[in-house]
């Protein structure tokens, strides 16, 4: 094997490695082996490597498939799971890997933990934060949030450190609409305070006379699942439901029979109000002083969704006016609560966060989490991703040859790129007969921007950080469409990569706009090189590539396979391309071997041959 020394890329001005060539013909090497990124220090187990080498057996040899199989056959992933989280989701979690339930770590317990760990499973409780992924040091692969809310979880750190958030959006849904539907019921009728009475031996009637619901505007602040179902439920009761919600569909709501309306009439018109909108920077203390404001006299206030939407200070005033005669809270900017004025207040009744907490949603979280960890340690897009494409199955296995060759030729175009002020630009072009609407390129645009990226820079790219990736280094990834009948029904006919405002290192990759352009398709399942520059080549993209401009004469396979031969190279697939008889012609040679320094120079100092260059795959 050969070994150069190369500069790596630490700004944002994409370079490939630089290297000497020998004079004469640019004898060029890019010394950058694919590298697997699976080593027995890198995150392992069993699963994902496995998945990890169907992958590769489709674009690599059978014998590096069965090295990782073997590196990895003893080893099981880790997941630390921080929360309590049901049995039937632990259970699940044990048959696949080793399974670390460490409860109320403190942050720094957290940090010293996670670089151990290859997931980590969460409910409300665990603040992920930057930190996290710093001290995980790329071991994290997947954060699994055991509900819906992910504000606990820094989106922005896992997606730069290539760490996929998973939720379970689904399965405790009806327990925070119960709870909701629990807590306004509870509310209207002061059953908290007269049961504290009670319990105190009073006999206090008068005092806890309560509020109908019958007939009553409740409007429902996020429109989602939790806030359509309090809104059927609500009807149930008899109430008047209108909802505002700017994404939410118009069908939706009516089919409930809500009206949507805007902020300022829900708020305006409503006797009671349920918040069910997830905490962003947008939702921050969206009810504040000037929203209370706009608030009937005498509103009643229910929040199971997040402490944050409220400004609590500004609820306390509201309270203590009168302007809010009561609010029901089941979350808090700070959990557990600390001295609030607000819990203690008489016309408070509060819950500790729990929302999500019954029998049944438990263990259907857990299963719901269980199954995206493990599906997305194993390889696998989730369907709850929140910080990665959600591609579906059927899409993936449709695309996963196009994946490997999508790798595969933003490898070869970012080898070719022989200097200039670095890679700033790059199309993509894909020939398919399917409806724009009906391709779905984010996969293969990933896989594109990791072969380009990965052999010049130390990042790890996968789906979940390639465009973030792609952007913090300055690389503009365009993609367009042409229409191209296919008549084996493939999805794609063609990819093309091309680089543009670049030098080359082999100039017959040039295209006639000046751009390095190195073309694909997917033939047998496999990927396969067929065009480079304005040249047609027919090649199996496997192990190396030697792509040489030679004079369209005889005997120039026989001299260069000679030359390969000598050094006992195994040559795998050829292919000769020629523009015009008798001026130029390419050959794209792929091997099996590494040729040495010395065999490629003799390859490089054959008359004939004007240019060459040879290309890890
Ligand atoms: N208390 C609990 O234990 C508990 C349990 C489950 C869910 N939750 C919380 O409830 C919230 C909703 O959960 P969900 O499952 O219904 O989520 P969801 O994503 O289905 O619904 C949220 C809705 O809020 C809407 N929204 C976003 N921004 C908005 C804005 N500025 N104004 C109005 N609406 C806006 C969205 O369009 C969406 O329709 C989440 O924050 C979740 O964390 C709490
Ligand atoms: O967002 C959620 O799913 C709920 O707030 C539940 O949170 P928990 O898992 O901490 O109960």
């Amino acid at each position: 094997m050969m070994i150069m020394s190369c500069s790596r890329l630490t700004n944002n001005n994409l370079q490939p490695p630089s290297y000497t060539c020998t004079p004469k013909f640019t004898t060029s090497f890019l010394p950058i082996r694919l590298r697997l990124r699976l080593s027995p220090q890198f995150p392992c187990y069993k699963n994902s490597a496995l998945a990890i080498t169907n992958v590769l057996k489709t674009a690599d040899s059978p014998n590096i498939s069965s090295d990782i199989e073997s590196i990895f056959s003893n080893s099981k992933p880790t997941i630390l799971v921080s929360e309590k989280l049901g049995e039937g989701g632990l259970d699940l979690l044990r048959t696949f890997a080793n399974v670390d339930c460490s409860y109320n770590l403190s942050p720094e317990e957290l940090c010293s933990k996670i670089s151990m760990c290859d997931a980590l499973i969460v409910r409300s409780g665990t603040k992920v934060t930057r930190q996290v992924f710093e001290a995980s040091k790329g071991r994290l692969k997947v954060v699994g949030r055991a509900g819906v809310g992910i504000d606990n979880v820094d989106l922005q750190a896992a997606t730069e450190f290539g760490c996929l958030v998973v939720n379970a959006p689904t399965a405790n849904t009806i327990a925070a609409a119960e709870h909701g539907i629990a807590l306004l019921s509870a509310m209207a009728r002061n059953v908290s305070q007269a049961d504290a009475s009670i319990k105190a031996g009073k006999w206090e009637r008068s005092k806890y006379v309560g509020v109908s619901m019958v007939g009553k505007t409740l409007a429902i602040m996020g429109f989602g699942k939790v806030g359509s179902e309090v809104a059927r439920r609500a009807k149930g009761l008899g109430m008047h439901v209108v909802a505002h919600d700017p994404y939410a569909p118009a069908d939706r709501a009516r089919a409930i029979g809500v009206e949507l309306v805007s902020f300022d009439e829900a708020v305006s018109t409503a006797d009671f109000i349920s918040l069910h909108m997830p905490l962003t920077p947008t939702t921050s203390k969206v009810f504040n002083d000037v929203t209370f404001a706009k608030m009937k006299k005498g509103v009643r206030i229910i929040n199971v969704a997040r402490g944050g939407v409220i400004d609590e200070d500004a609820l306390l005033r509201a309270l203590d006016s009168g302007l809010v005669a009561q609010a029901a809270l089941d979350v808090f900017c700070e959990e557990p609560p600390k001295d609030s004025k607000l819990v203690l207040h008489e016309n408070v009744i509060a819950t500790p966060h729990l929302g999500a907490s019954t029998k049944e949603a438990q263990e259907g979280v857990a299963v719901e989490i269980a199954e995206a960890v493990v599906g997305a340690l194993q390889g696998e897009l989730s369907a709850t991703a929140v910080n990665a494409p959600m591609v579906p199955a059927e899409v993936l296995s449709e695309l996963a040859p196009y994946v490997a060759l999508a790798e595969k030729l933003g490898r070869l175009a970012v080898q070719l790129v022989g200097g200039g002020t670095g890679i700033k630009s790059v199309k993509v072009v894909y020939r398919s007969g399917r409806d724009p609407n009906d391709l779905d390129t984010r996969l293969l645009r990933a896989m594109i921007t990791k072969g380009i990226i990965e052999p010049i820079s130390d990042s790890i790219i996968n789906l979940v950080n390639a465009d973030f990736i792609a952007k913090q280094k300055g690389l503009r990834i365009s993609e367009e469409r042409v229409f191209a009948t296919s008549s084996s029904g493939s999805p794609i006919d063609s990819i093309q990569v091309q680089i543009s405002n670049v030098k080359s290192k082999f100039e017959s990759a040039l295209s006639e706009n000046e751009e390095i352009s190195v073309e694909g398709r997917v033939k047998y399942g496999k990927p396969h090189l067929s065009r480079v520059g304005s040249f047609d080549v027919d090649v199996s993209l496997e192990g190396n590539l030697i792509l040489c401009r030679q004079v369209d004469q005889p005997g120039m396979i026989g001299t260069v396979g000679g030359i390969l031969g000598e050094s006992n190279v195994n040559v795998s697939f050829m292919s000769v391309g020629r523009n015009f008889r008798r001026k130029k012609a390419i050959m794209a040679i792929c091997v099996d071997e590494e040729p040495d320094k010395v065999t490629l120079d003799k390859i490089g100092h054959v008359p004939a041959v004007d240019e060459f260059v040879f290309l890890n795959l």
